[in-house]
């Protein structure tokens, strides 16, 4: 019997969430997605293919924070392009061989996994402010078998998605259910919607070294205080000293994006080219209103021995 005491203790998706969280499961097999209000308006999406956030809404529910490709596949048939797809436990093309990850696909497979929702459970701040968390979980049981054969490890993986009032908290627990040890990367791939991605600075960033991979993976240093996106941009920022990076755009801070013990973070705009590269790009200069800011553990891996558990995040603040 695997134990899988990294599961929450199980609330029904029919159980009251506190007298106001609004909680439904809409749509059925890959489609099938769980939609939670507050009260207040804000809300958020999770499709359970992938576990992927596709939509938050803060603002009383008026501005959507994150962008969604209009061709992006919802039905399971594809990875996400937008929203928030899970990266494990292998980020970017795997190591070509000798590693246990090589027959993964990019990104590995969580992203196009379909995770089973655990169950909702509902907090008041000291403020009185409803926030409402939701559970997903993915265990090896519930791989495809091609991902199982490509990744033959026993682990499971506890996913919440915590919605309040002006932010969202996006929490990863891995456990190594096996008696083998395993390594992993994570990364949580946020498309972040924004206006004008010639109005957008980066911050928080400064004196950071990272690989850009449009420059051949070379190494550089961060020396301005704001990454500014004119171009393609492909960047691994390794090893972050500050917790928090900002998107600040026309001169206003628009998110904060805390990182919980994840020390790398991912900048990334496909820019023209790329973006009509991507069949399910679209619009085509849609690559004008997104960026994607992407904390995760990317450099090197993460090892967990039998038992052991890793948890790591982010808190997104939207500042509208
Ligand atoms: O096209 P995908 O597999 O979703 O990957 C989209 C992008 O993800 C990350 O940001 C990587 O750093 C990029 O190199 C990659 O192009």
């Amino acid at each position: 019997m695997v134990d899988r005491t990294n599961r929450p203790s199980a609330l029904k998706a029919t159980d009251a969430a506190g007298p106001e969280a609004q909680v439904d499961i809409v749509g059925s097999g890959s489609s099938s997605k769980v939609i939670a209000t507050l009260p207040s308006g804000e809300s958020v999406e999770v499709l359970l293919f992938g576990a992927t956030v596709t939509s938050w809404k803060s603002n009383g529910g008026k501005t959507e924070n994150l962008w969604l490709s209009e061709k992006a596949a919802l039905d399971g048939s594809k990875a996400v392009r937008g929203g928030v797809p899970v990266v494990f436990p292998v980020f970017g093309p795997p190591p070509k061989s000798d590693h246990p990850t090589s027959s993964l696909p990019q990104h590995g497979f969580a992203r196009t996994s379909r995770w089973e929702f655990l169950g909702k459970s509902s907090a008041e701040d000291a403020l009185g402010s409803n926030s409402v968390k939701l559970d997903f979980g993915l265990y090896s049981s519930g791989l495809t078998e091609d991902a199982r054969k490509a990744w033959p490890l026993d682990f499971g993986l506890l996913y919440s998605v915590t919605l309040s009032k002006d932010s969202l908290q996006t929490i990863i627990n891995v456990r190594n259910e096996g008696e083998q040890s395993f390594e992993f990367q994570f990364l949580l791939h946020t498309y972040f919607k924004i206006q004008d991605i010639s109005k957008v600075a980066i911050n928080g960033l400064l004196g950071v070294t990272y690989v850009d991979k449009v420059l051949n993976a070379t190494e550089h240093k961060q020396s301005d205080n704001s990454v500014k996106i004119t171009g393609e941009v492909d960047r691994v920022y390794a090893s972050i000293p500050q917790n928090t990076t900002s998107i600040v755009e026309d001169g206003k801070p628009r998110f904060d994006v805390v990182r919980d013990n994840l020390q790398d973070t991912v900048v990334w705009n496909p820019w023209v080219e790329k973006a009509k590269s991507m069949g399910d790009f679209s619009p085509d200069d849609d690559y004008k209103h997104m960026v994607c800011v992407e904390v995760g553990a990317v450099q090197g891996w993460q090892k967990l021995e039998k038992g052991e558990v890793f948890e790591g995040g982010q808190t997104i603040k939207s500042l509208l």
